[in-house]
């Protein structure tokens, strides 16, 4: 990487303003999805040991510049404290005389937190009067924050214009893990892209063709590329006005010759429904009336065998409806084929990240990403603001 990082640093002493990512599900006061929050930890504890005085920052949903109690950072802050033994101190807003005040009286390895940043309008606007303010706060910034590196936010990018800004390690790891897969990677690479939609994934799709041997596409987006090859998809999700764009990627697969895989049978439901009567239908057999809920047995098969003969994996999106049981084996089947190989695999966060979780596979992963958005920017080869902010090596 290109940038500085924590370890190019002096940090005894020094008041360090940490932006991470603690957009953490919460359901009834607890978070019942703790991989942002692991994932901080090492940053955290290389401050304490190094004796930083530590300021975190973060948001938590989009309360979109205002204050929601429901929204408060305190649930986290409570469960860092757990998590490494020490307190930390929770700040009553998110800048203002009581939390400079905190900041200039914290001691070598103290820590505390600041309030949701998105309390405040200027945040998302990337204001930089609140950027000067967070800066005020500290001597060095860190960014640790890859869920949110794809937003040029002022607490992600505009505090880096005001004072030192390096690199955390979770941002260091994910950049590295996600940068070789798709720039340096042991081949064969192949993609398995799913998830909903063709039109979310279009800059995916164009940029990962220029670099993998094959490209697997699964999930609902594979109705709109199976409709351009003339299928009939009944009432399956085919985004109509996407279909022309399907047909000129997999066009642009043939030039490059890049296999594209498309699923050669389908489980059909006559419902959007669990209990929905189903079937296994070649592809171009879909019943009218009936929708493509999830990828068949044959194409589970197909993909299984590329997959285990691949060097590298990228997985991003899942293969079926797999938040009901009975279409979930597609996307469940992926994972195992993962979880067993030998190879590199590198799963994008959202859905297909919390599909692994959800089969207790998380472990047996390569890497699995913390950024949904902001990993799927990568792999569209943009550049993410708030890596970009960072001060250069
Ligand atoms: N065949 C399908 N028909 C309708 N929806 C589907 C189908 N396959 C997958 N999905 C849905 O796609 C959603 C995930 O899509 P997306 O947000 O693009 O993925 P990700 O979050 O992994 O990027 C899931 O809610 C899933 O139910
Ligand atoms: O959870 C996040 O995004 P993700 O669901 O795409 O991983 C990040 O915290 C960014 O949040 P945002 O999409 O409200 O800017």
């Amino acid at each position: 990487m290109n940038k500085l990082t924590l370890k190019d640093v002096n940090l005894e002493g020094k008041k360090v303003f940490v932006r991470m990512d603690f957009n953490v599900p919460i359901k009834d006061g607890k978070i019942t999805d703790e991989t942002r929050i692991k994932g901080a930890l090492p940053t955290i504890k290389y401050l304490l040991e190094h004796k930083a005085r530590i300021i975190l920052a973060s948001h938590l949903g989009r309360p979109k510049g205002e204050v929601k109690p429901e929204l408060s950072l305190q649930v986290v802050a409570n469960r860092i404290s757990e998590l490494i033994g020490k307190e930390v101190q929770m700040a009553p807003e998110v800048v203002g005389d009581k939390v400079s005040e905190m900041a200039r009286s914290l001691q070598n390895g103290e820590i505390m937190m600041l309030e949701n940043v998105r309390f405040l309008p200027g945040e998302e606007k990337n204001d930089d009067k609140l950027a000067k303010g967070f800066a005020s706060l500290a001597d060095i910034f860190v960014n640790d924050a890859f869920g949110t590196a794809h937003r040029a936010h002022a607490s992600t990018a505009g505090i880096a214009k005001h004072i030192q800004a390096v690199a955390g390690f979770l941002i260091e790891k994910e950049l590295k893990m996600l940068g070789e897969a798709v720039n340096n990677p042991k081949r064969p690479l192949v993609a398995i892209i799913g998830g909903a939609k063709v039109s979310d994934k279009i800059g995916v799709i164009e940029n990962l063709i220029e670099k993998v041997d094959t490209l697997i596409i699964g999930g609902g987006m594979a109705n709109t590329f199976l409709a351009a090859k003339g299928f009939e998809m009944g009432e399956s999700l085919v985004e109509k006005d996407k279909i022309e764009l399907a047909k000129t990627l997999i066009e642009q697969g043939i030039n490059k010759n890049v296999e594209i895989m498309l699923p050669s049978d389908l489980l059909v439901a006559e419902k959007f429904d669990n209990d929905s009567p189903t079937q296994v239908v070649p592809s171009n057999q879909v019943p009218k009336g009936w929708m493509a809920l999830d990828i068949g047995t044959k194409a589970a098969k197909e993909f299984g065998e590329v997959i285990q003969s691949a060097k590298t994996v990228v997985w991003n999106g899942p293969m079926g409806v797999f938040e009901m049981n009975n279409f979930a084996k597609g996307t469940f089947g992926i994972a195992e084929l993962l979880a067993q190989s030998n190879g590199i695999s590198i799963v994008g966060g959202g859905d297909s990240a919390a599909a692994v979780e959800k089969a207790g596979l998380a472990e047996k992963m390569t890497h699995i990403s913390t950024g949904g958005g902001a990993s799927l920017e990568f792999l569209e080869g943009k550049t993410l603001p708030g890596v970009e902010a960072l001060s250069d090596n």
